[in-house]
This record gives structure tokens, C-alpha cells and sequence, in this order.
């Protein structure tokens, strides 16, 4: 159950099983139980006060539970918030009642700084019922937990998610608690993985409240996702017999390259070669005479042709974009590549061009994958960036629903998706990947994956992970040389991503 992702609708349908099957028992109580231990594990035996901020709802209940245990177990706790109303969720009311039954007493503001010096604050402001812009008062105790947080160095815990941020997008308000760890409960959430959630929370610790998971499982709908993980596809890896020869082990064709672009297409057929495709066959669009690359020498082993004739080579695979370029003898070129029977890998230009082959790509028998970034999302989908931001897994599914596809949409927590509205939120991965030609490599990953027989949806979940783990393994403080994140490049993320591969094997 640890890597289902859940949406707020589908929360309240475990939170509403879970009443209907134990009537009178509290998941308030537990999750704040479970944020006292937690405070308890992070602060050690500190003395400073805490400060722990309120909201009006359930989340705000959380926290008041927390601050009475934790003022049970000797702690000084500062608690910010308003009184309840007869609009107060009816758990939320019990949990003010015995806080202040328990002599807790709620300040209407945050107390002058120079009185105290916090050891730590608890956002418990808003969780998943977050649905309007902070007002004017909870906005001013964001920012002033955010302030403190960061000139004093404070950690900031979220309680179920930062305050501010939307639970199932991702998306945060422009004022949004900036957390150090979020404590989450029940299961872990798609606004905490992509888009703004990781610059949001911190670290991420999934609380399940004891919850039976047959409870959970009965209660999810199918708007739940998953996190990608090596489990779902590392047995589907590819395999060398020990009496394997290289046909064995596919042929990955890889087309795009126009002249000022050929650089694109060689890191993509490196990076297939070095994912295990058996043979790599390299096409640039143009000619030997308008500088069209006929060998890598780096790398010889790719065999270049041209475009005509590409399709003459035994492929199991082919990608298509990666410097592919937009003009008229690109898309003919991507029109022509439609027809291919095999997997299909379509990047870069090959993508923005896409929408105006809509009838081609739907009518294709063999499974066709996509590898959006934001911007070609928007052209998929004939809308701007902000809107494919705005809820990046409705995008990824509507792209892989409008042209049979299977999809990534790249970026801080990629998405990806089946056309039956599946989805997983990649995890790994990091900034210094924002630099020029990382897309080629996963384009050269996938379409080797594929090319060696796996199936589309592991194939591109695999490459996904592999890619930004890569990149993971690059930047890791432990290993020196360190490799970025400022300055890695595409090629070197090329290295690493086979030795993940082979150790997964
Ligand atoms: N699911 C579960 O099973 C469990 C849930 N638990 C906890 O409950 C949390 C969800 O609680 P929740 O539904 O009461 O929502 P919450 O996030 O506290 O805020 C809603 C309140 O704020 C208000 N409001 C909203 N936006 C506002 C704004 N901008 N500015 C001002 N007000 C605003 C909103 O107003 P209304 O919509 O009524 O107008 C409402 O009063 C969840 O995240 C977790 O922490 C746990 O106890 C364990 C089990
Ligand atoms: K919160």
C-alpha cells in the first residue's frame, strides 16, 4: 500500500469507510498522536517552546491533539489559532475542548519572537480541505513561520501537508508554508511529488494510521495512482541468455537530428547503446553535404543511414524527434514514421508537430509513447503551459487519452500515464537535469528498453526512473568527483544510467 497515491476524493472515502466500520473511534486522535511521537523523535530531549499553528478545521485538530500530548510529556508549547465555532468540524471541536480542558491556552497571534526562541514549528494550519487563497491573517502566520523557519534555522513540520498546497495538483498559492518534513497521513499524496509539492515539504514521512489496507483498498476509486517504483518493472528487465547473440537483443533506430541539431540525435543513440539495444542506427534529416554525421567517432559503433533508408534495418524500436526540427521535411519525415510497425518513441519537435497528424497517430496499431516536457504538453494539447501546470496528471492523462499513447510528462515529478487513466509520479531525479540534451537520453533509454521487448508501460516507467536516478547518483554529496547538479550533463547522466540498469538486472 506504500505507493498508492491518493486524492483528496479518495481520502474521504477511506476516511468515511473507516467511520462506518468503527463507529465512535477518532483518526484525529491518532494522527495527532502519531505527530507527537514524531516531534518527540525529531526534537530529542530540546527544551525551546514550540509553536504551533491552529487552523479552522480538521487540520487545526490534528494539531491540538499533538499540543496536548506533547504538553502531557513536559514540552512548552505556544499554540496560535482561533477559537471554535458552532462551524467547527465536530472532531476539530473536541479536540479544542480538551486542549483547553487540558489547560492549553490559544493565542490569538503569534506572540512577539524576542520572548522566545522556538525549537520548532508545527504547520497545522491546512490540509487537504484547503479551498480558497489563504486569508490575510493565516497568510501573515505563514509567512512568519516560513521567516523564522529560515533565519533561525528552525525545521517546520506540516501536518498532513503544507498549508497552501494543493493536495492532489501540487500546486501551491503564492503564499504556501515552505516545510522542512511533512508527516502525512493515511497514504501518501500526488500534491506532495510533482510540480511545487517537493519545494513544499520537505521530507516526507507517510503516516498510515493504523488503517486496515483491505479498508483501504475497498475504499480507493480509480482516480488513485502509484509511485513509480523498481518493483513494478525490474523483473521485466531485459535478460542476456549466456548463448545470446546481438540480434537477440533488438535494434533501436533513432531519427530526428536536422543540421543545426545533430547533437540531439547522437546522444539519443548513445544513450540507446548504452541501455543494451543489441544494434543502434542513427538518421539525420539532410545530407553528408549539408553536414549530416555518417559516424560518431566516439562512439562507432552507431550506424548512421539516411532517413530513407533507416527503415531498411531490422528495428524493434524507433524514436523520433530529438533535433528533429519543424519544418516541412520534418514532418513528412515524422508522417512516414507513424507508419512503423513497432514501438514508437516520440520527443522533442516530433511532439509539437504531433497535433497535426492526430488521425495517423490514433489509427496506429503498435503501442506509441510520448515524452512531453511542459511546453510540448501545451502544444498536444492545443493550450499554455500554466494550464498543463495547473493540474499536471488530468494533462498527462488527457495527452495519453487523446492520442492512444503511453506518456511522461517530464519536470519536477513526472507524470506518467496510460490511455485507461493510469498514472504514476516519478520521484527521482533532480535540478541539475534541467540542462540541454537530458530529453535525448530518455528518449535513447525508452526506445533501447523497448527495443529489447519490453512492454510500453514498464518500458517508459523504467526508463523514467533509471533517468533520474542517474542523475541522482551524479549529485550524491557522498561520491567525489561530485557531478552537479550546476554543470552535469546529459552524456555523463548517459554512464551512470547503465550502471543502474545492470544493477537491477
Ligand atoms: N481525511 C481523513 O480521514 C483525516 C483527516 N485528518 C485531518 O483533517 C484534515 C482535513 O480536514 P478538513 O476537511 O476539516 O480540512 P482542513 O484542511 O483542516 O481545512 C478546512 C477548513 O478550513 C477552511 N478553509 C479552507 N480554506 C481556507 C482558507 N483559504 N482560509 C480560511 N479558511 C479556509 C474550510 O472552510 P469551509 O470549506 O468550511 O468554508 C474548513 O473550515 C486533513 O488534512 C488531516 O490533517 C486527520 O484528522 C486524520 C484523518
Ligand atoms: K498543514
Amino acid at each position: 500500500m506504500r505507493n498508492q497515491l491518493l486524492t483528496i476524493r479518495g481520502l474521504r472515502a477511506v476516511e468515511s469507510a473507516f467511520q462506518a466500520q468503527n463507529p465512535g473511534q477518532s483518526l484525529m486522535a491518532r494522527a495527532g498522536e502519531a505527530a507527537a511521537r514524531w516531534v518527540r523523535e525529531l526534537t530529542g530531549e530540546r527544551p525551546d517552546p514550540i509553536l504551533v499553528l491552529v487552523g479552522p478545521g480538521n487540520n487545526g485538530g490534528d494539531a491540538l491533539v499533538c499540543a496536548r500530548e506533547l504538553m502531557a510529556l513536559g514540552y512548552g508549547c505556544v499554540c496560535v489559532g482561533q477559537p471554535a465555532t458552532e462551524w467547527t468540524p465536530a472532531d476539530a471541536q473536541a479536540a479544542h475542548a480538551a486542549f483547553i480542558a487540558a489547560g492549553g491556552v490559544l493565542h490569538p497571534d503569534i506572540p512577539e519572537t524576542s520572548s522566545y526562541r522556538f525549537s520548532l514549528i508545527i504547520d497545522g494550519l491546512f490540509g487537504i480541505g484547503l479551498n480558497q487563497p489563504l486569508s490575510a491573517t493565516y497568510a501573515a502566520w505563514v509567512e512568519a513561520a516560513n521567516t523564522l523557519s529560515l533565519l533561525d534555522d528552525i525545521p517546520l513540520l506540516a501536518l498532513d501537508i503544507a498549508s497552501g498546497l494543493n493536495s492532489d495538483t501540487g500546486l501551491a498559492q503564492d503564499i504556501c508554508v515552505t516545510a522542512t518534513h511533512t508527516l502525512t497521513f493515511i497514504a501518501n499524496k500526488p500534491g506532495l511529488l510533482t510540480a511545487d509539492g517537493p519545494d513544499h515539504s520537505g521530507e516526507v514521512q507517510v503516516c498510515d494510521l493504523d488503517i486496515d489496507p483491505a479498508l483501504l483498498t475497498l475504499a480507493l476509486d480509480n482516480e488513485a495512482g502509484n509511485l513509480n517504483d523498481p518493483n513494478l518493472w525490474a523483473d521485466d528487465l531485459p535478460q542476456r541468455a549466456l548463448n545470446a547473440n546481438k540480434g537477440d537483443a533488438g535494434s533501436a533506430g533513432l531519427l530526428g537530428g536536422s543540421p543545426s541539431m545533430t547533437g540531439a540525435l547522437i546522444l539519443a543513440a548513445r544513450s540507446a547503446l548504452h541501455s543494451g539495444a543489441g544494434r543502434v542506427y542513427a538518421a539525420a534529416l539532410g545530407n553528408a553535404q549539408s553536414g549530416a554525421p555518417m559516424l560518431d567517432p566516439l562512439q562507432p559503433e552507431i550506424m548512421f543511414r539516411d532517413p530513407a533508408s533507416l527503415r531498411e534495418a531490422p528495428l524493434t524500436a524507433l524514436g523520433v524527434g530529438p533535433g528533429l526540427g519543424r519544418s516541412d521535411v520534418s514532418r513528412a519525415v515524422l508522417a512516414s514514421a507513424l507508419d512503423f510497425e513497432g514501438p514508437l518513441v516520440l520527443d522533442a519537435d516530433a511532439l509539437v508537430l504531433l497535433p497535426t497528424l492526430l488521425d495517423a497517430v490514433q489509427q496506429r496499431h503498435e503501442p506509441t509513447l510520448l515524452t512531453p516536457h511542459p511546453g510540448e504538453a501545451a502544444a498536444l494539447l492545443c493550450t499554455d503551459i500554466p494550464s498543463i501546470e495547473a493540474n499536471r496528471i488530468q494533462a498527462a492523462c488527457d495527452i495519453a487519452a487523446k492520442y492512444h499513447a503511453t506518456v511522461v510528462l517530464k519536470g519536477c515529478g513526472s507524470i506518467i500515464a496510460t490511455p485507461d487513466g493510469r498514472w504514476w509520479i516519478n520521484t527521482t531525479g533532480n535540478p541539475g537535469m534541467a540542462t540541454a540534451g537530458m530529453g535525448d537520453v530518455l528518449t535513447g533509454i525508452t526506445t533501447a528498453l523497448l527495443a529489447q521487448g519490453m512492454a510500453p508501460e514498464q518500458a517508459l516507467c523504467a526508463a523514467v526512473w533509471l533517468h533520474g536516478a542517474a542523475a541522482d547518483v551524479c549529485v550524491e554529496s557522498g561520491n567525489l568527483p561530485k557531478l552537479g547538479p550546476l554543470g552535469l550533463t546529459a552524456s555523463e547522466v548517459i554512464l551512470a544510467a547503465r550502471t543502474l540498469l545492470n544493477a537491477l538486472i
